[in-house]
């Protein structure tokens, strides 16, 4: 059930960076991801930090351009990168627009019929692919974070506020904060969840916020030159009003003149990783 087919393997900071596919009982197909295994898990359990990757990215993107193996390596972290939804399920249109289907799984259940046969994206990061590590991976699951980008960051924010316990801390680069009321979550969660509203405010940062707050503080950067932000996809600030209506700890950092791209994550990765090592490793 947990068998691993590694598609290929390369040393990294005398660590392993591998591609990995599996067959996902939640999403009932084929699922693809990323790791990376610090040199410290050749004698000891290591910690894990799982990161969520934004619309259109496979398991690839964040492997190739944050430049986070050195800090993982450094930390003695294992990293986990999972696609960003499934693929190839046969649902027409599902590679049509990079908003919704292929590349866009929101990391929610969907319920809606196609997208409910495959799109489990929640269950399978928050419990089938944490199995999976466990059972392939020298690694201490008592120990484990989350952080992301955009579609990713909001999937961090969820995946933490939805299980208090679970994770020992949560961090997000240019997340998309309030779905419910951006066009970009309005649009993906009509389609994966309907009609029902109160099952939309499940899977929003900010609704989420205002009822369970986490013992930990969330770090967040976001960049002023981000198109999405000034477009008003991400809505940082309206996240930070229910932390503050709540008292749930938020660092928020604002950077002028950082876009949405990889090269802003690239840039904040190293404070990312002293955040959760933090957590992490105490
Ligand atoms: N409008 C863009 C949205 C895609 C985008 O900016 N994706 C971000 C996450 S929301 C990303 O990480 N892209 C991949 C990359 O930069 O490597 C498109 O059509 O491609």
């Amino acid at each position: 059930m947990n068998e691993l087919t590694i598609r290929s393997q390369s040393r990294c900071f005398e660590g392993m960076v591998m591609y990995c596919s599996h067959f996902s009982q939640c999403c009932n197909i084929n699922m693809n991801f990323a790791v990376y295994v610090p040199p410290q898990a050749k004698t000891q359990k290591v910690p894990i930090l799982y990161y969520l990757s934004g619309l259109t990215c496979t398991d690839e993107n964040f492997t190739i351009k944050a430049g986070a193996q050195r800090y993982a390596a450094q930390h003695g972290i294992l990293l986990v990168i999972p696609d960003t939804s499934p693929r190839n399920t046969g649902i027409p249109g599902e590679d049509d627009v990079y908003n919704l289907g292929s590349g866009a799984g929101f990391y929610l259940n969907a319920i809606v019929e196609p997208w409910s046969q495959y799109y489990q994206m929640y269950s399978y990061v928050t419990q089938e692919l944490p199995d999976v590590i466990q059972a392939n991976f020298s690694v201490d699951a008592t120990r484990q974070s989350i952080f992301g980008h955009s579609m990713g960051g909001h999937g961090a924010l969820i995946c933490a506020l939805k299980n208090p316990e679970k994770y020992r801390s949560v961090s997000a680069f240019a997340p998309i904060c309030a779905p419910i009321q951006d066009e970009w979550g309005q649009n993906a969660f009509s389609a994966y969840l309907g009609t029902d509203f109160a099952l939309w405010q499940e899977y929003d940062a900010t609704e989420l916020v205002k009822k369970t707050q986490l013992s930990y503080p969330i770090l967040i950067d976001q960049g002023m030159d981000d198109t999405y932000y000034i477009q008003k996809q991400l809505l940082p600030e309206v996240f930070a009003d229910a932390c503050q209506s709540v008292g749930q700890s938020l660092n928020l950092r604002f950077h002028a003149g950082y876009d949405h791209s990889y090269f802003m994550i690239a840039t904040f990765i190293e404070d990312h990783f002293i955040h959760h090592a933090k957590a992490l490793l105490s």
